[in-house]
């Protein structure tokens, strides 16, 4: 078991969000939680990542993991290998340099590496965002909204991405609002967990 979401309820500005929510995820597989705006889903991913505390139940994570959000984290004013660089030194792992290279790649940016973060444009951005979570080589995808403007080459290569984390053992949470393929993926519907 990679990830464990045990009968949580969340709660945000003295409102409860959604409750009894429970879900593992082993190597190789993968969730997809779908919904509304403003149900929940970047809330259930901050759960799981342990940025809030839920309001019941619990969180286990057994792995490392790697968070993208909207907030890219990534420094605008470095240029965008040194920026990755960053990231990919803090998690201690050998070969940062090598992997940040393989990530740039992966998500098609090898040749803005000496570009300035601020000047990305909004899918470069969202593939940037990528390629520190594939820098990252952590079993724990914790995704929100990763095809958030991206284009339809983007969109196959974060699929082609996931699938290949799964078969290497990984597993990903991830939201959308839009059609991903993510085969074999649990779907969770927040709405069916709304308390009434
Ligand atoms: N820090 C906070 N304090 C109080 N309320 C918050 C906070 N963060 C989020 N909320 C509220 O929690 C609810 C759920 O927000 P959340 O961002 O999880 O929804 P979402 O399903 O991801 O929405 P979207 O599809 O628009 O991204 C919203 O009503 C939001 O206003």
């Amino acid at each position: 078991m990679i990830l464990a979401l045990s009968q949580l309820a969340c709660a945000r500005g003295g409102r409860l969000l959604f409750t009894h929510l429970s879900l593992t995820l082993a190597a190789g597989e993968a969730a997809v939680v779908t919904g509304p705006n403003g149900i929940g889903k970047s809330s259930l991913l901050r759960l799981a990542a342990g940025l809030i505390a839920p309001f019941e139940g619990g969180v286990t994570r057994s792995a490392r993991m790697a968070l993208m959000t909207e907030d890219l984290a990534l420094d605008t004013e470095r240029r965008l290998g040194e920026a990755l660089l960053f990231w990919a030194r803090l998690d201690g792992l050998a070969a940062a340099g090598e992997r940040v290279a393989r990530a740039l790649d992966t998500v098609g940016l090898a040749r803005l590496a000496d570009v300035p973060v601020r000047l990305l444009s909004t899918g470069q951005r969202r593939r940037a965002g990528l390629a520190r979570v594939l820098a990252a080589e952590a079993p724990l995808w914790l995704l929100d909204e990763p095809g958030n403007g991206l284009d339809g080459e983007g969109i196959a290569m974060l699929e082609q991405a996931i699938a290949r984390h799964r078969e290497m053992g990984g597993a990903v949470l991830l939201t959308t609002h839009q059609p991903l393929a993510v085969p074999g993926a649990v779907i969770l519907p927040l709405a069916e967990r709304v308390p009434v």
